[in-house]
């Protein structure tokens, strides 16, 4: 990764993509990090990963030496914080949201310059180099702009070009989603306990339950219902196993969690702040 990068917001997100492009080799020279308010969480990043730190107001030492300024402040901070990057910028500087909702018209009309914006939506599974991205060319952004956050994602997980439209799906899909299945996992835990397992064993058989069939998938070639199916003795226990969860709705709450987050991702761009 030959890019500066300087991320506004130094959180969950931000320290899961530090996290796994330091990880992947990325020099921890090229990384800066600046925060609202926080300077311990600041002095935490500087300590831990070696990236250069500095306050909201002091930024303008950082953004005049990057070429990419990653967003990665909750959407509701998003304008106080273009307020104050605005007069820092260079207009050929690549800004990349990772903001769930916001369009990249918002940002550039809020803005008013002519950055090009790409979105990114990564996930918190980036801290381990397994991110699934999409990502979407956004305003006045060309192919090379999309290059350049393809590069910087591909060193954190799998990236995935959408349409910015789909990006509010992508996020209840795959933004939210290691929510989704590590919620699986405290009910299968809790499951296992209720029944009668001590909690450590419990909790060692359940994680490597998902780890050995998360392993199974990475082939994208392997069609889960195929993966399914051999587990599946006829007249068997999974059968039994099955036909709970099914009589229990699990297709359809999956199905909820997905459009439900979907339509908040719509809603959070919606909002005015
Ligand atoms: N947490 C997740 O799994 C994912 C989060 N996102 C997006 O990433 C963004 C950040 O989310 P988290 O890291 O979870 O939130 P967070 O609350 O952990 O971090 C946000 C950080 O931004 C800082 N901040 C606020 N205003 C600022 C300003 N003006 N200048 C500099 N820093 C400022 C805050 O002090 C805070 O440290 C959100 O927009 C979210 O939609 C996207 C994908 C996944
Ligand atoms: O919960 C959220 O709003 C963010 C976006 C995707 C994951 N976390």
């Amino acid at each position: 990764m030959k890019h500066t990068i300087t991320f506004i917001g130094a959180g969950n997100m931000a320290e899961a993509i530090i996290t796994g492009l330091i990880n992947t080799g990325c020099p921890k020279e090229r990384i800066f990090v600046t925060n609202k308010s926080n300077n311990e969480r600041l002095i935490y990043m500087n300590n831990n990963y070696g990236i250069g730190v500095n306050h909201d107001r002091e930024i303008k030492e950082l953004i005049d030496q990057s070429e990419v300024v990653i967003l990665a402040m909750k959407p509701k901070d998003l304008f106080p914080a273009l307020d104050h990057l605005r007069s820092h910028l260079q207009n050929n500087q690549l800004i990349i949201s990772v903001l769930a909702g916001t369009s990249s018209k918002q940002i550039s009309d809020y803005l008013g310059t002519q950055n090009p914006i790409v979105r990114a939506m990564p996930n918190t599974s980036a801290t381990v180099g397994e991110s699934a991205t999409g990502i979407a060319r956004g305003a006045n952004a060309d192919d090379s702009h999309l290059r350049i956050a393809e590069e910087i994602f591909s060193a954190i997980g799998t990236t995935t070009i959408v349409d910015e439209e789909d990006l509010h799906l992508v996020t209840g899909l795959a933004g939210s989603g290691p929510a989704y299945i590590y919620r699986i996992v405290e009910s299968l835990e809790q499951a296992a306990v209720t029944l009668g397992l001590e909690q450590e064993a419990a909790k060692a058989l359940v994680r490597q339950v998902i780890v050995g069939a998360a392993e199974m998938l990475k082939d994208l070639d392997v069609d889960p219902g195929e993966l399914r199916r051999k587990v599946t003795s006829p007249g068997g226990t999974t059968a039994a196993g099955l036909e709970a969860l099914e009589n229990n709705q699990l297709s359809k709450a999956l199905f909820e969690a997905v459009k439900e987050a979907t339509i908040r991702s719509q809603e959070l761009g919606k909002q005015q702040y």
